[in-house]
């Protein structure tokens, strides 16, 4: 166990902080507590000052001063070094050395601060009981929508509202390349590239575009939400490969635009945890999140709704969530580390997508024979999927590379609510029948 008494060091003296990982969020949080280290100080009335570091190569410039820093090249070893107070971790990945240190930390006795959603996405019920049995403090708030305070808001900020749905948009990568194909026409690749240059996208960017990061922040949020386990593996996801830029101007005339969102209600079956490309109004307030912003909304029984909204990716935003982290450490915060502590925390009984309901868009190239459309009608008719419109854009480019353009036109279909199962069994049918070509494009379409 730690020496200090209180766990965050004796109130006088410096907090010692210990950090692994000097990536785009490690080097922007040296340099936030270079920078404002009296500013810190006097909020505090104690220095917070980085004692140890650690990362895979010591000789990288990161343009932030280390030589002052003791250097460790195991994680784990500065995890457990008695010069530190507060271990935090920004290293990534679901297990490997970030949970070995962090696990490290927590045995030790010492309260640690991450930004890995993975990482808690995998392990975070566990890690939050080890914290609980250590009596140390287990801090994310970087982990989910970057400089957004959400967890803070759903830790200690609502008093005793329940609930009732959470949603948003919660991947700054996504979010920033969705807005730059529809404002700048720019193709999905240069626009991913231009979000890693820019320090937003996670080290392996498939953890952006297939949704998984965004289901990991879900996962988390749900269990705040909800008093649940974290089940990220119960998450529904979809991500952005296959949106096109017909599918982003078709839902503009329409008057939608696409966002990447994270959703998870409480429904009589359970918890109904999903992320996918949705369609939302361009009228609506998530529809105005735009470029790396991220916005996480909260239904409860008490207040209508909150619309959190801010960075939620890039080194700053995020160093600054994992200072308030820091900063509630030093002031001596105790709170479990979810919202409740482990032993009162439900499992996740996942509820089924098969009984969602709602708006669907679906773009299909049908082939240009006589009663291809026809044939499309009936099958939704017989599905009981009501239209509300049917349109067809010769304009727009066959939707799958390599689809002859001449044998087939895009059409697009918009339904009423109506029954996720209807809508995949219908789509079923109608490849079958062999009047379409390629595979269609399904969007849920979502009324805030
Ligand atoms: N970037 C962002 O906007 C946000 C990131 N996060 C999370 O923050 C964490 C860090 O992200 P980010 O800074 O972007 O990642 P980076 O890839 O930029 O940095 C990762 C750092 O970890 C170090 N590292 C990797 N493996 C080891 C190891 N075995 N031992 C010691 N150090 C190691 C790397 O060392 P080296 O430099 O020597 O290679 C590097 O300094 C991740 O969990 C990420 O999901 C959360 C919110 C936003
Ligand atoms: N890659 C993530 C980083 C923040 O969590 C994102 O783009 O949101
Ligand atoms: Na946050």
């Amino acid at each position: 166990m730690a020496s200090h008494e209180s766990g965050n060091g004796d109130d006088r003296r410096p907090l010692r902080v210990g950090i692994s990982g000097l990536g785009t969020v490690g080097a922007a949080l040296i340099r936030i507590l270079t920078e404002d280290g009296e500013a810190i100080a006097r909020k505090l009335g104690r220095r917070v000052v980085v004692t140890a570091v650690s990362a895979r190569s010591r000789s990288r410039d990161r343009g932030v001063d280390i030589s002052g820093f003791t250097w460790f090249d195991d994680p784990v070893a500065l995890a457990k070094s008695e010069d530190i107070d507060l271990y935090v971790e920004l290293i990534g990945g679901e297990d490997g050395p970030a949970l070995a240190s962090v696990t490290a930390a927590l045995e030790r006795g010492t309260s640690v601060v991450t930004a890995n959603k993975a990482l808690l996405a995998r392990h975070g019920t566990a890690l939050a009981g080890l914290a609980e049995k250590c009596h140390v403090q287990l801090g994310f708030e970087a982990a989910v929508a970057g400089g957004i305070p959400v967890i803070k808001t759903l830790r200690e900020g609502l008093g005793s509202a329940a609930i009732t749905r959470v949603y948003g948009i919660m991947n700054g990568t996504c979010n920033y390349i969705l807005t730059r194909m529809g404002n700048e026409g720019i193709g999905f690749e240069e626009c991913l590239r231009d979000a890693q240059d820019l320090g937003y996208a996670e080290s392996d960017p498939t953890f952006d575009i297939e949704g998984f990061d965004t289901a990991h922040k879900l996962a988390i949020l749900a269990s705040l939400c909800f008093e649940t386990e974290i089940a990220a593996d119960q998450v529904m996801v979809e991500g952005i490969s296959r949106i096109t830029q017909a599918d982003i101007k078709v839902a503009a005339d329409l008057g939608y635009k696409i966002k990447l969102l994270g959703m998870a209600r409480k429904v009589e079956d359970g918890i109904e945890q999903r992320v996918h490309p949705t369609l939302v109004r361009k009228s609506s307030a998530i529809a105005g999140v735009d470029g790396v912003l991220n916005a996480v909304a909260l239904e409860t029984n008490h207040v209508q709704e909150l619309l959190l909204a801010g960075p939620g990716a890039g080194g700053e935003a995020t160093a600054a969530s994992v200072l308030s982290d820091i900063l509630d450490f030093a002031r001596g915060g105790h709170v479990p580390p979810l919202g409740v502590p482990v032993a009162e925390l439900d499992p996740c009984q996942r509820a089924p997508m098969r009984i969602h309901e709602g708006g669907y868009y679906i773009r299909l190239n049908a082939k240009d024979v006589p009663g291809a459309l026809a044939a499309i009608a009936t099958r939704m008719g017989e599905g009981n999927i009501s239209l509300e419109s049917v349109i067809q854009r010769p304009d727009l480019r066959a939707s799958e590379p390599g689809v002859p353009e001449e044998n087939s036109r895009t059409v697009v279909l918009i339904t009423h609510e109506t029954l996720e199962s209807a809508v995949r069994d219908a789509l079923e049918r109608i490849a079958r029948d062999g009047f379409i070509v390629g595979q269609p494009q399904l969007i849920r379409i979502e009324e805030f």
